[in-house]
């Protein structure tokens, strides 16, 4: 029965690992045909690596959220400013505008995102657009469609020009029947919210794009990041950011969660290091395409004592949030990031005295230069 012989045989490839370079990947069925996301039989699925001489082409979607600024400034050092172009539907604050390459880009319009890639020789996408936990709760719809249909559109182009793609989960890509202290890299994910389903979706498809037609897809899984120069954009752990710039401005803050709700972060500075580190790494060391990484755990409890060490008068109450207390209680409490720590050589450098310290220097000069000016 050759029929049930070939197919057996496709099956087995697409079972057995990741598609090789040297093997011609097959077409997915929505690129045959009149659709203009038509892939060339030639097409070379594997993204190319680069050199100190020939950096990546960059391009970095939803750039003008809580992350992707920074993520522009410690990528530009490394390849250059014009190599690295920010995008988002927002317009831009001055500074932003002037630091370096800035173009529209709407992840839903997939003509006008194919162009950008195009047009503008992209070789390595990061892609940041999302709507958070909180915000997508309070819109479904529209988080449906940034999360999950335009990640549709990401991969597509992804696929189709061969690019190495950076796509973030996160802690919330886990539910309340998952291991929560800590949760290990594959384990059961059954969210709750639509942030987190699209999440667990993205790492799903990327991972099928990389099995079935070699696309160069890597993701890790984010836990709360805590950011000084910019602002959070709708999420759970946001409260974390929050409350350094309140303690130094008025000496006390009113948070959203319990005292006790025990959540995994990162300062930002080693949440951007990870991700260019993964991108970096020779696609060989990846046991996987999708890592946990890890930094520190704490309860707003916790965080407040170590703000009182700096401003003994610091005083926090907490008037709880119903909905963000919901997710907050269905997340991990801890991560376990052995497998980064083993394949690619993941370290975090802040723990929570350092990321305190960092914050409120931060804020504290910030508010100097206000009262000076
Ligand atoms: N900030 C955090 O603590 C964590 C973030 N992540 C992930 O990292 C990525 C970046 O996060 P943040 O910067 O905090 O998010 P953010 O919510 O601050 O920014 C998201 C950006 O996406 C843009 N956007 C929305 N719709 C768009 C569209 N149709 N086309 C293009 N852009 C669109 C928004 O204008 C916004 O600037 C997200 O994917 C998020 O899920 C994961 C875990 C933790
Ligand atoms: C942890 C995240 O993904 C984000 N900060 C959120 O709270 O939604």
């Amino acid at each position: 029965m050759p029929v049930v012989r070939m197919l057996r045989e496709v099956a087995g490839r697409m079972l057995q690992g990741p598609a090789c370079g040297c093997r011609t990947p097959a077409l997915p069925c929505r690129f045959l045909g009149t659709s203009p996301r038509q892939i060339p039989a030639d097409a070379n699925f594997h993204s190319t690596s680069f050199s100190e001489a020939d950096p990546p082409r960059v391009l970095i979607t939803g750039g003008l959220g809580q992350l992707g600024v920074g993520l522009a400034s410690f990528l530009r050092k490394r390849f250059g400013k014009d190599n690295v172009i920010l995008s988002d539907i927002r317009k831009p604050p001055e500074h932003v505008f002037l630091s370096g390459p800035f173009i529209y880009s709407d992840i839903l319009d997939y003509k006008n995102l194919r162009e950008t890639v195009v047009n503008n020789r992209v070789t390595w996408l990061f892609h940041y657009s999302a709507l958070l936990s909180a915000v997508g709760e309070a819109n479904v719809s529209l988080a449906r469609a940034v999360n999950i249909t335009g990640l549709h559109n990401v991969l597509d182009v992804a696929a189709e020009h061969g690019l190495r793609l950076f796509v973030p989960s996160t802690i919330g890509a886990f539910g309340p029947t998952s291991p929560r202290n800590p949760a290990p890299d594959l384990c059961i994910q059954r969210p709750r919210t639509i942030y987190g389903v699209s999440k667990v979706h993205a790492e799903l498809m990327g991972e099928y794009y990389y099995y079935r037609y070699g696309l160069d897809f890597r993701c890790l899984r984010y836990p709360g990041i805590i950011s000084a120069d910019s602002q959070p954009g709708g999420g759970t752990t946001d409260y974390a950011v929050q409350i350094f710039h309140s303690a130094v401005k008025n000496g006390r803050f009113e948070c959203n969660l319990e005292p006790g709700t025990r959540l995994p972060m990162m300062y930002i500075d080693d949440c951007l290091r990870a991700t260019l580190e993964v991108m970096e790494a020779p696609a060989e060391s990846l046991s996987m395409r999708t890592y946990n990484i890890n930094a520190m755990s704490f309860t707003p409890a916790e965080l407040a004592q170590e703000v009182l060490k700096h401003i003994p008068e610091f005083q926090i109450t907490y008037n709880v949030d119903s909905v963000r207390q919901a997710i907050a209680d269905s997340w991990p409490m801890n991560f376990d990031d052995s497998n980064a720590r083993k394949d690619w050589g993941w370290k975090h450098d802040f723990d929570l005295p350092e990321l305190v310290t960092t914050m409120l220097n931060f804020h504290g000069s910030e508010s100097r230069i206000a009262q000076a000016n």
